[in-house]
């Protein structure tokens, strides 16, 4: 993964953001699941608990599942991570859409973690996004930070749940939201607002394909999409790979 940071680049890039570039797909899952190792390592190495926000997505998925195959894994005291998501399908609970049950089919079901710290948005039990996005919102009352906080991007420059144009990104008086009429299916969503997210020490983009390369070079000139928001309060690494990072200098 090659280092195409910030150092000496280009003025138009957003101050403070490291670009790591994977030749593909593959290899860029590999890298981020390497780097996801070393950072819960180092987050717990205080004897803390860590705090890892998940995103949904399939570059996300891949992250996961190259993690749950890594032999460093057991260097993680599963145990003493909670888990977060920044957005989740508003869907029954089980289904195979939740960005939670993708997660726990990559990996959570693969290492010892601690149910009690996987902090799951709600399923649509027929109480409403609202209700669901109220109740994740008192949650996250108890957590003053996160120590890592995963972000896909969508080709429209979304992240989690945050769409352009939505009034959802104005949101700035609660950790969490409902979504309606999301413009990638599912239609109902929970997200963390631009506020929670900022909540991250590091914030990591991980995004991979040809159709995204518009909206990374967009965002980290700092242009008007959602993806340009977000930073980490110590870090922000955008996670590419060739194709995503095709349009970027
Ligand atoms: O619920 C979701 O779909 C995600 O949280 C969403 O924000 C995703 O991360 C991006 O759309 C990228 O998705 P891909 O990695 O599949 O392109």
């Amino acid at each position: 993964m090659s280092a195409d940071g910030n150092a000496g680049g280009t003025a138009s890039r957003e101050q403070g953001s490291n670009v790591l570039v994977a030749p593909d797909a593959d290899a860029l899952a590999a890298a981020v699941a390497a780097r996801f190792v070393t950072r819960l390592i180092d987050a717990q190495s205080g004897g803390r608990v860590a705090h890892v926000v998940l995103t949904g997505g399939r570059v996300a998925s891949a992250v996961y599942r190259a993690v749950a195959e890594s032999p460093a894994r057991t260097a993680i005291d599963w145990g003493r991570v909670e888990f977060w998501w920044g957005d989740e399908r508003f869907l029954p609970e089980g289904d195979a859409e939740r960005n939670a049950t993708q997660a726990w089919d990559a990996l959570l079901s693969k290492v010892d973690v601690d149910r009690a710290k996987v902090h799951e948005m709600a399923a649509d039990t027929g109480q409403g996004a609202e209700a669901a996005a109220a109740a994740y919102a008192e949650e996250l009352k108890a957590v003053p930070a996160f120590d890592l906080l995963m972000l896909g991007v969508g080709p429209d420059g979304h992240v989690a749940s945050l769409f352009p144009g939505f009034p959802q990104l104005a949101v700035d008086d609660t950790s969490a939201v409902a979504v309606h009429d999301s413009p990638k299916p599912p239609p109902t969503r929970v997200s963390l607002t631009f506020p929670a997210l900022a909540k991250a020490a590091e914030v990591w983009f991980v995004v991979a394909g040809e159709d995204k390369a518009d909206a990374v070079q967009t965002a980290l000139a700092g242009g008007d999409v959602p993806a340009s928001t977000p930073k980490g309060t110590e870090r922000t690494l955008w996670l590419l790979d060739n194709a995503a990072a095709s349009k970027i200098h």
